[in-house]
């Protein structure tokens, strides 16, 4: 799903009547936030969306359910100075829905060429980061070390190796400091504006991926007890699209802030997410840090051609990143550390299918196990533990709460779900949203291990629930 393309009108006047109005002299570069642009024509009816007509920044498109509130903004505004949005003499004229240029993929959202534009909060994208010589030298010096061939692409580590079956790295097998070819951009790193300037002495992972033209990568949240902190990726040789996602969380999404987000709902799962998407250039760095590292997946559409604003960018090279890490002990929870971005998480616990009495005690055993961590503040070991490599979904899959409890209660005797929030994100969601998601022919209690935990309310917004199947229930 995406958003529809809107045109420049055409020919004189762009007089043709549409509910879509193509707005200049308004937009972000302007000082004009989508927002006031959003109250400004809402005045006149119901607004759709707020939309960059282009990469201008001044020129936007407002799209209204209904023509006639179209017409009775363009009457009302056009060629008159807004005193609501700073005074700026508005030029409207009607926009038609452009046919999808050809090549374009079907599942497109639109993308940003800013982190501003973005608006994900700790997300940020310097462009032209190092220079062409650097860009070459850098490239020159992965390409005299040898590569791993993954399935799909290739790459090289440093400082610690990472293994992509638990998605996560030794830290006992320290390969030595990085190598000195990257110290031109550690010295830019801590350039980076607002950044604490020893940020780029713990920096001691590096991970250099080469991705083949078309070649992704899938939705992934870095792990959280492998990686503290800050991410930095450099784009090196081709252009990409970074795709984020922020999935509903007990079935609540965050307000959706910006003119770019889309809000995915899929019947068949349930599952909805907010989707943005940013153009990543060579010689650019993103930081990801806070929400945007804990908060949000980051993937890699497989793509061979994107579209960005009205352009159409081939991925005809291949494209070479630099992931610096700082590999890290398991951040212990205190309030202001990164557990305040805690995305949401629920560990499901299942007995395995085969109803044997050991499996299920040994995932009682792990369930306590998991317990023992957060009650000792080991919070991202509990999350990893449980959802890599045990878990029947992977990290890729977020758990979708009524699918998944749902799916563990038809298959399973007995299912265990230990949800966690983040209550400065979600601070909303509480036991009796938990609860909607039960089939009310199952009951559930909170005695047992729930009390225990209450006993010792440490997270607050931390609930267990043993759910069991009520004897005789058929499906
Ligand atoms: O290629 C990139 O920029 C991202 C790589 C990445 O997300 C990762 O290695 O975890
Ligand atoms: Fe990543």
């Amino acid at each position: 799903m995406g958003l529809p393309r809107f045109g420049r009108p055409k020919g004189e006047g762009g007089s043709q009547l549409s509910p879509n109005l193509y707005v200049a002299n308004c937009g972000p570069a302007v000082g004009v936030s989508y927002e006031a642009i959003a109250v400004v024509f809402g005045a006149f009816g119901d607004v759709k969306g707020v939309y960059a007509a282009d990469e201008s920044g001044s020129r936007v498109v407002v799209s209204f359910v209904e023509e006639g509130s179209a017409q009775a903004a363009m009457k009302a505004l056009d060629g008159r100075p807004c005193l609501d949005l700073g005074g700026r003499s508005l030029h409207i004229r009607y926009s038609v829905l452009r046919p999808t240029p050809l090549g374009q993929i079907n599942d497109t959202v639109p993308v940003s060429l800013t982190a501003l534009e973005l608006n994900i909060p700790g997300l940020y994208l310097l462009h032209d980061f190092v220079s062409c010589k650097e860009e070459e030298e850098l490239l020159a010096a992965v390409d005299e070390r040898p590569w791993k061939n993954l399935s799909k692409r290739r790459v090289q580590h440093y400082g610690y190796e990472f293994c992509y079956d638990t998605r996560n790295v030794d830290p006992k097998q320290h390969l030595g400091e990085l190598p000195s070819f990257v110290s031109p951009v550690f010295e830019k790193i801590s350039m980076f504006p607002g950044l604490d300037n020893a940020a780029n002495k713990v920096l001691n992972q590096l991970t250099v991926n080469e991705y083949p033209p078309g070649v992704g990568l899938s939705p992934h949240i870095d792990t959280h007890s492998a990686f503290e902190g800050l991410i930095f990726s450099l784009s090196l040789a081709g252009p990409c699209i970074m795709e984020f996602r922020r999935y509903a969380e007990g079935g609540l999404l965050p307000k959706a802030s910006s003119s770019t987000d889309i809000k995915i709902e899929n019947p068949e799962t349930t599952s909805n997410f907010l989707r943005r998407a940013i153009y990543l250039p060579p010689r650019s760095m993103l930081l990801l840090s806070g929400e945007a590292r804990y908060a949000w997946h980051h993937y890699i559409p497989h793509h061979k051609i994107d579209m960005v604003k009205d352009s159409m960018i081939r991925r005809s090279s291949r494209r070479v990143s630099f992931t610096f890490r700082k590999q890290g002990k398991d951040v212990k929870y205190n309030s202001e550390n990164t557990f305040q971005f805690w995305q949401l998480q629920v560990l499901l616990f299942r007995t395995s299918r085969s109803k044997n009495k050991e499996d299920e005690s040994l995932w009682l055993k792990r369930l306590n196990q998991i317990i023992n961590l957060i009650l000792k503040f080991r919070v991202n070991l509990a999350v990893d533990r449980v959802l890599a490599p045990h878990a029947t979904y992977s990290r890729e899959q977020p758990a979708k709460i009524g699918v998944d409890v749902r799916m563990a209660l038809n298959s399973e005797k007995i299912a265990f779900l230990v949800l966690g929030y983040c209550s400065n994100i979600i601070p909303q969601v509480r036991l009796p949203d938990l609860s909607a998601f039960l089939p009310c022919s199952w009951r559930f209690n909170l005695k047992d291990l729930s009390e225990q935990l209450h006993a010792n309310v440490i997270f607050p917004n931390i609930v267990i629930l043993k759910v069991k199947k009520r004897v005789g229930f058929s499906k």
